[in-house]
């Protein structure tokens, strides 16, 4: 698992450490300079003449740090400062006075010259509000250079909290960060900003900010391996489960093709579509291997029979806006005892009846809104969302009590007490129709093989966005359709099942 902390909670990190374990900061910083220079060397940059710019936090007195081993090793190393000497720390004047006895070059202004290196020490956690004048100008003349670029701990100008940019940032090639991933590092537009990401330890405890709930994770490989359901030899169809798609409508019987095919390429033992009439023949020829019940009108019986029938379902791929839909998705909240997934139309009827929602707290749901659907949700519009993304998934998974999937390019997932997760697996190729309805498949083929709600749905996110990664490998950005990462899914297991044969 990858803990990903946001500034306060670096912050606290790094005064525990401080105050309650005696580590000085100073020694702190000073191997975090050195993580630095170690980075550089190992990657053997050209050193000829490397240019530091600082800031008046602790970030610059890092870049000071840098700045004097780099000095003592022979370098030719000039310092830009381009903070106010009164709000200098008390780490950043130490360091300052150090480089200069190191006899390296300071100056306060920003000279062009032919740099085979650049090293953002401008801001770095404490970064809290717009980047403008002196320092905008010193940015852009910093992404300018032709030389190799650095972040230390994060390119200045991102939030280490949320990913926004404050206007404008470093553009790094590396940025060596301190301790623990920041948040900021793997959110958009953050993420645009960092080049390759190095993680290094330089002693910071951040053990008991990790245990708290509110920090973030996101999953790797050895945790999926725990995740996935068992698939014990003596299994027969049955033990994977009986799961349910209520999907598709007239002219939109693809969806319910990709979530079957999804559903059953995730392990799940039987899946039923239960559709319109005119999808049948389609959807009989496109998966033979799915049950197909149909109805032409609202028919409370053969809904309740195929409810009866299921272990799992999921509501809302392609089953489009009327009256009909909305007959069906209430009698399911009204009538369901089985773990559900409700998802697209779903959502958005039950956005336009919001009298309903009270049901699902007494129900088992997964929601799978994108930003759009969830802006229909909870009434709030999408920018407001989107700038406070976090708050929005706790607020509504709480509230709604229910395990919620926040779709976007780094998709969060949440739940009533437990952790939020960030995905990072998946790109831009998945940006495409029918890539949702193959995730809902997926969460549903993992529900339905008795993976928690919660476990089912990052279990999923992940393996949507890995077999996303397979596809894009393959194909290219442009050309992956979404039956495509239903195919890719299998080898996105594959990945992890080799991964656990190979420990
Ligand atoms: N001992 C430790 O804790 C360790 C810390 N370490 C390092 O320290 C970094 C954190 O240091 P930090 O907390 O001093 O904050 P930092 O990011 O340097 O900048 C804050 C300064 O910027 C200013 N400021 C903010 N926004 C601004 C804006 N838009 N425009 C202009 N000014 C702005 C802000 O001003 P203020 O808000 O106070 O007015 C303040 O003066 C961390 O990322 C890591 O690199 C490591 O060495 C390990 C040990
Ligand atoms: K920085």
């Amino acid at each position: 698992m990858q803990y990903l902390l946001n500034a306060e909670q670096m912050k606290s990190a790094d005064s525990h450490t401080i105050q309650d374990l005696g580590v000085s900061s100073r020694t702190l910083m000073e191997r975090a300079a050195a993580a630095c220079t170690d980075y550089i060397e190992e990657q053997k940059w050209p050193l000829t003449h490397v240019c530091i710019v600082c800031g008046s936090g602790n970030n610059g007195g890092d870049g000071f740090a840098i700045g004097s081993i780099l000095k003592e090793k022979g370098c030719q190393v000039t310092a830009v400062f381009a903070g106010r000497m009164t709000s200098r720390t008390e780490e950043c004047i130490y360091q300052m006075d150090q480089f200069k006895q190191c006899g390296g070059t300071l100056l306060t202004e920003w000279q062009d010259n032919d740099y085979s290196i650049v090293i953002d020490a401008l801001f770095g956690v404490g970064l809290n509000r717009e980047i403008t004048g002196h320092y905008l100008e010193m940015l852009q003349h910093m992404n300018m250079s032709s030389g190799r670029k650095l972040a230390v701990d994060i390119p200045s100008g991102i939030s280490a909290t949320d990913g926004r940019v404050f206007g404008e940032a470093f553009q790094a090639d590396a940025t060596v960060t301190f301790q623990e991933r920041k948040l900021g590092l793997f959110l958009f537009s953050g993420a645009l900003y960092t080049g390759k990401v190095c993680v290094t330890d330089i002693g910071i405890d951040s053990f008991t900010v990790k245990e708290q709930l509110d920090t973030a994770y996101a999953l790797e490989m050895s945790d999926i391996a725990k995740l996935l359901p068992e698939r014990p030899p003596y299994a027969h169809k049955g033990t994977f489960g009986k799961l349910l798609l209520i999907a598709g409508s007239s002219g939109m019987a693809g969806a319910a093709f990709l979530s079957a095919c999804a559903a059953y390429r995730m392990g799940a033992g039987l899946v039923r579509i239960y559709t319109t009439e005119d999808n049948r023949s389609i959807l009989q020829q496109l998966i033979p291997e799915a049950i197909i019940t149909t109805y032409t009108e609202y028919d409370k019986a053969s809904l309740l029979s195929v409810l009866e029938w299921a272990d799992a379902v999921c509501i809302g791929s392609g089953l489009g806006r009327s009256d009909v839909a909305d007959l069906i998705v209430n009698t399911v909240l009204k009538e369901i005892n089985v773990p559900c997934l409700i998802d697209a139309d779903g959502i958005n009827i039950l956005a336009a009846h919001p009298e309903w929602k009270d049901q699902l707290a007494e129900g088992n749901y997964v929601l799978t809104p994108h930003l759009k659907e969830l802006s229909r949700l909870t009434g709030r519009p999408v920018n407001e969302i989107q700038m406070h993304r976090r708050e929005v998934l706790e607020q509504t998974a709480r509230t709604l009590d229910v395990t919620l999937v926040q779709k976007d390019a780094r998709t969060f997932v949440g739940a009533k007490g437990r952790r939020m997760y960030v995905n990072l697996t998946g790109n831009a190729a998945m940006a495409k129709a029918g890539s949702g309805d193959v995730l809902a498949g997926i969460i549903g083929g993992l529900m339905v093989q008795g993976c928690d709600n919660y476990d089912a749905a990052v279990l999923g996110v992940y393996l949507h966005g890995l077999a996303g990664d397979i596809a894009r490998n393959e194909m290219g950005c442009y050309s992956v359709l979404a039956r495509d990462l239903a195919d890719a899914l299998g080898s996105a297991i594959q990945m992890t099942e080799n991964w656990k044969a190979e420990k």
